[in-house]
């Protein structure tokens, strides 16, 4: 079957719609109550494609054995493609899919041929290159000795680019961009996780602005604000991208290092320090002024590490970073 527009097909015949003059009252009478059939028939079906339109909903079928698919204009529509040119059939659905998603599709669709449901939510790269969100809906029909999968396909880009952004909002520091406490103290107990299977390296390095409340004091609080979102930049921009920063609170931040030892995580920090200690910070009024940063250096250690552990160990290097004169970093000393 060729995919075509949901024409609007009333069923109507030449000869239904031409009939004979010599038709008698009965005749008259049938000829306009299937024209009001007819009527009542078109009506529903442009509802029907309106609201296929407003909830950005497409219909399809696929018969497996023959290999044919039949899409609905909405359908057309979502996949960015003219009914006048373009075939709809599963290959050219599956070359639409977003590569990272074929495996999830084939596998609900493999999943579908034992529950009978189909339903996955997945990218689409449509041919102008724009990428959309859909949710697949379907079940399984029999007909005959084939097989038809008939279902629904939701355009949800916006709704997923609200969760995205809601998510990233979750997980991030307003003022700076960096990622939250939360979401640090999530991903450290997923690498806590990591080096208690695998054993792999990890580090935290716990950071702190040297006498900031002086900064604040002598420069205003925006001048102290501008502090943080400059070094969180440079974090961003001079830290590997699997390395987390965050930004714990007030002017306290950390940064968590898979694949880390704690002598390189010593090395990270000492870069941090450098970094911060290089720039020039300029208040409201112009004036120029330095900041420095005292560390504490952790690394997963033992068979009975806990996240406590370890960030309890890092807070207390840093503490006496403080203790001893600041702009420093201070690490964990083992006894093996
Ligand atoms: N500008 C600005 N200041 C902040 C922010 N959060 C916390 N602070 C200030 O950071 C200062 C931290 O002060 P303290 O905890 O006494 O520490 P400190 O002055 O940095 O001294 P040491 O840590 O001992 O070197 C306080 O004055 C807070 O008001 C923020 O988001 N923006």
């Amino acid at each position: 079957m060729k995919g075509s527009h949901n024409r609007i097909d009333d069923g109507s015949s030449p000869e239904e719609t031409h009939g004979s003059d010599s038709c008698g009252d009965l005749c008259h009478r049938t000829r306009r109550e299937l024209d009001e059939a007819r009527e009542k028939i078109a009506h529903l079906k442009r509802t029907l494609l309106r609201i296929q339109q407003v909830a950005r909903l497409g219909y399809w079928r696929a018969s497996l054995k023959a290999n044919e698919l039949y899409w609905s204009e909405v359908t057309y529509d979502i996949f960015g493609v003219d009914p006048d040119t373009f075939t709809p059939s599963i290959r050219a659905f599956k070359a639409m899919v977003h590569p990272q998603d074929v495996e999830s599709v084939e596998s609900s669709m493999r999943r579908a041929e034992q529950t009978g449901n189909h339903d996955v939510v997945h990218r689409i790269i449509r041919p102008d290159g724009e990428v959309r969100w859909v949710h697949e809906l379907a079940d399984y029909v029999p007909e005959g000795d084939d097989q038809v999968l008939i279902g629904t396909v939701r355009d949800i880009t916006e709704q997923k680019k609200l969760e995205l952004r809601l998510r990233q909002l979750s997980r991030t520091d307003e003022l700076t961009g960096l990622f939250n406490r939360r979401y640090f103290m999530q991903r450290l107990l997923q690498e806590l996780a990591r080096y208690r299977r695998y054993g792999r390296p990890t580090s935290v390095v716990l950071f702190d602005f040297d006498h900031f409340k002086r900064i604040n004091d002598t420069h205003g609080h925006p001048a102290g604000d501008q502090v943080l979102v400059k070094v969180s930049r440079l974090l961003r921009e001079r830290l590997r991208t699997n390395d987390i920063p965050a930004r714990l609170g007030g002017e306290e931040f950390a940064l968590l290092l898979p694949e880390t030892g704690l002598e390189e995580a010593v090395g990270v920090a000492e870069k941090v320090r450098q970094l911060v200690l290089e720039q020039a910070f300029t208040s409201e009024e112009g004036h120029r002024f330095e900041a420095s940063i005292t560390c504490g250096v952790s690394a997963f250690h033992g068979t009975e590490e806990t996240v406590e552990a370890i960030l309890h160990r890092a807070d207390q290097n840093l503490y006496q970073g403080k203790r001893t004169g600041r702009n420093r970093i201070v690490a964990d000393e083992w006894d093996s």
